[in-house]
């Protein structure tokens, strides 16, 4: 009989799922895709086949629209329907943060389970929510083997230096130290480059995920150097409605001289800063870029900026280098903000061809590029379902 694993990446608003079928010999394949957005406000369920065609659509009324554990148990209702004789086997989760402990995805157990409780003020936009998709699907399914796939894990490989803060050693030791985050995302991308430029495996290249989080990593011969997140999923990049690298200065500021407390400035720094916050428009990139609005486009102006300079860091840690690539819900598909990126990093030798750019091509620099610059789609739910096989066979 057919095998199949659910993955799921509950998000702040959102609850992606993809179901994988065991493709035999090679990776799995993905046959249906899906989300419930919206939650919170209006949830609206999608769910797409193999094909990208529409499979199911609904929404909910305002009234309906907290209830998470009801939204999952409809989607596992509609799940279970769609599986046309195959069996679930596991479930795949994506878990921002693992600490210090978890370099690679984990057999979830209530043990396991409290452990990563612990984690919930490090990702409070994000552990709370992965971890109750995780325990709704136990509640209804107690005995179905459900994995804990990391976004810190790809990046507890990396140099000391990369991971450590200028801080009181004991504090470090107690785990107050830089993790980085969209790791899945990342290895996605160190494994598919191979596929696509067979001269980049041992290459030092630099890519960034700008998505509603953002945030950029250097990656040699496949690996996490350095990346810009830190502790938290707060630092490096200004995001949709996160402030990104901040002066802590500021924070003693806002505490001694606005009188703010740490929930007030968690959800000034969370919710209410980034793209949302300079603009005063939008946290989403296409209403920025039609938008007349100065604000706005100082925006847009200080996201590239700080892309390219980050970029200018990571070649420092990476020690140069050999190619970019730009992924995610923006890199992916906002042509203005790579054109962009790419003028700043002329100094590094990198020539945008406008035309590949407008269309979204895979190589998007001219033949005389000194680096290569690609736009590749990122997968973190394949990479979910490849590792929850793994850790089902033992080889996690
Ligand atoms: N065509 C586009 N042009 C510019 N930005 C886009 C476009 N499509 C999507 N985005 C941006 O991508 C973001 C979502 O990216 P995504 O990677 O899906 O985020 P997440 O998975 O973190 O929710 C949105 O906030 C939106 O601003
Ligand atoms: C870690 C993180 O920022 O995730 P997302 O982009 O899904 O918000
Ligand atoms: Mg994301």
């Amino acid at each position: 009989m057919t095998q199949a694993i659910l993955v799921i990446n509950a998000g702040s608003s959102s609850l992606k799922f993809s179901v994988f079928r065991d493709g035999g010999q090679g990776d799995p394949v993905a046959t249906i895709n899906g989300q419930i957005s919206g939650i919170g406000t209006a949830p609206v369920f999608e769910a797409k086949d193999a094909q990208r065609q529409p499979l199911a659509g609904k929404s909910w009324t305002a009234g309906e629209a907290s209830d998470r554990k009801a939204l999952l148990a409809y989607l596992l209702d509609w799940i279970e329907e769609r599986l046309e004789g195959a069996t679930l086997i596991a479930a795949g989760h994506r878990v921002v943060h693992g600490g210090v402990r978890h370099a690679a995805p984990v057999r979830l157990t209530p043990e396991v389970l409290a452990e990563l409780d612990g984690l919930v003020p490090l990702a409070p936009l994000h552990q709370p929510h992965n971890l109750a998709a995780i325990r709704a699907l136990a509640d209804a399914h107690p005995d179905l083997p459900q994995v804990a796939c990391f976004d810190t894990a790809f990046h507890r490989g990396q140099p000391w230096q990369s991971g450590m803060f200028a801080i009181p050693r004991e504090l470090t030791d107690e785990g107050v130290r830089r993790y980085g985050f969209h790791g899945l995302s990342y290895e996605y991308i160190a494994r598919r480059l191979p596929d696509i430029a067979p001269d980049l495996r041992d290459a030092r290249v630099v890519v960034a995920h700008l998505g509603s989080g953002a945030s950029m990593c250097g990656i040699h011969g496949g690996r996490s150097v350095d990346s810009t997140m830190g502790f938290t999923a707060l630092d490096g990049l200004p995001m949709g409605t996160r402030c990104g690298a901040i002066d802590p200065g500021v924070l003693i500021y806002l505490m001694r001289e606005k009188g703010l407390d740490a929930g007030a400035i968690e959800k000034l720094l969370y919710n209410k800063s980034g793209l949302l916050g300079v603009s005063g428009v939008s946290n989403d990139m296409r209403a920025l870029l039609d938008s007349a609005d100065p604000h706005a486009q100082e925006a847009v102006e200080l996201f590239c900026f700080r892309i390219a300079k980050e970029a200018g860091a990571l070649a420092a840690s990476l020690g140069g280098i050999d190619a970019f690539v730009f992924t995610a819900g923006i890199g992916e598909r906002s042509a203005p903000v790579r054109a962009r990126v790419g003028d700043k990093l002329a100094w590094l030798g990198v020539r945008i061809d406008e035309a590949a750019n407008t269309a979204n091509e895979t190589r998007i620099s001219t033949p005389d590029s000194r680096i290569p610059v690609y736009v590749i789609p990122t997968d973190e739910e394949r990479m979910i379902a490849l590792h929850t096989r793994d850790a089902l066979a033992g080889r996690g």
